[in-house]
């Protein structure tokens, strides 16, 4: 445990991402949690444990280099094993998130680690993006979205979750996708802002992470049926 402790400390420093003591520890027991659960249950094909800190911690970290003071609610679609929000819920306390995530026993895995971290601003969601919607229409003032699908899919997905004037930060590892989502930005009253280019610290893995603004309202016939937008990418 010492020895990842000081692997994060070092990461964290050569990326230059701020942290303090209890939150690099609150992110510690997140990691062991996974750690342990990922060896009888296939939540990250990501095993290794300081592949672990690199790919999923300080990756999701990144993204503080872009988050605002005055963004507090936050929704992360796709979350997975709660990447990139259950780790910023940690670095933001004092910000709101609901981690959402089709497949139930991985909302579950986040939900333990919820109790077990004792963390109070996050809430979880089993729904389908396209389901649940349909009470959260421009609820947010940021969203997030790691591996999910296709640029143009998940901005039918949450373009419609977002206030207006509210930032998609979507996070890739290439910009292959911005060109064939210009109908998509399009069609949901959206504009990409800014690329951010980063390497990862020990790797040196390119990693993109895109500032797209919603500009108007969404019409309400979107995000379409279940399944659609991504059978029929805008
Ligand atoms: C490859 S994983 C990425 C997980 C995490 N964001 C990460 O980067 O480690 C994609 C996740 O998106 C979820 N997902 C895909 N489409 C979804 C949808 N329409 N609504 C909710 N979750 C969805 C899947 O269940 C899966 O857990």
């Amino acid at each position: 445990m010492k020895e990842i402790k000081e692997y994060f400390e070092n990461l964290l420093e050569k990326a230059e991402i701020e942290a303090e003591k209890d939150k690099i520890e609150k992110m510690l027991q997140f990691s062991e949690l996974l750690y342990e659960k990922n060896k009888f249950m296939n939540l990250t094909a990501i095993r290794d444990k300081k592949e672990i800190i690199e790919k999923h911690f300080i990756d999701s970290l990144l993204l503080t280099k872009i988050i605002k003071e005055d963004e507090k609610k936050f929704i992360d679609v796709g979350t997975g094993a709660g990447f990139p929000g259950l780790v910023l819920s940690i670095y933001y306390p004092e910000k709101e998130f609901l981690l959402v995530d089709s497949v139930r026993k991985k909302v579950e895995f986040i939900n333990e680690v919820i109790e077990k971290l004792d963390l109070k601003n996050v809430k979880t969601s089993s729904e389908r993006a396209e389901e649940l919607i349909k009470n959260k229409r421009e609820s947010f003032d940021t969203a997030l979205c790691r591996g999910v699908a296709n640029l143009r899919i998940i901005l039918e997905y949450m373009i419609p979750f977002l206030k207006i004037n509210g930032r998609f930060l979507p996070q890739k590892q290439n910009l292959n996708e911005i060109e064939e989502a210009g109908n998509a930005l399009k069609v949901l009253n959206a504009q990409l802002e800014n690329v951010y280019k980063f390497n990862l610290p020990e790797s040196n893995d390119d990693r993109i992470i895109l500032e797209i603004k919603k500009m108007k309202k969404t019409d309400g016939k979107y995000p379409r049926k279940t399944g659609v937008p991504a059978k029929k990418p805008l």
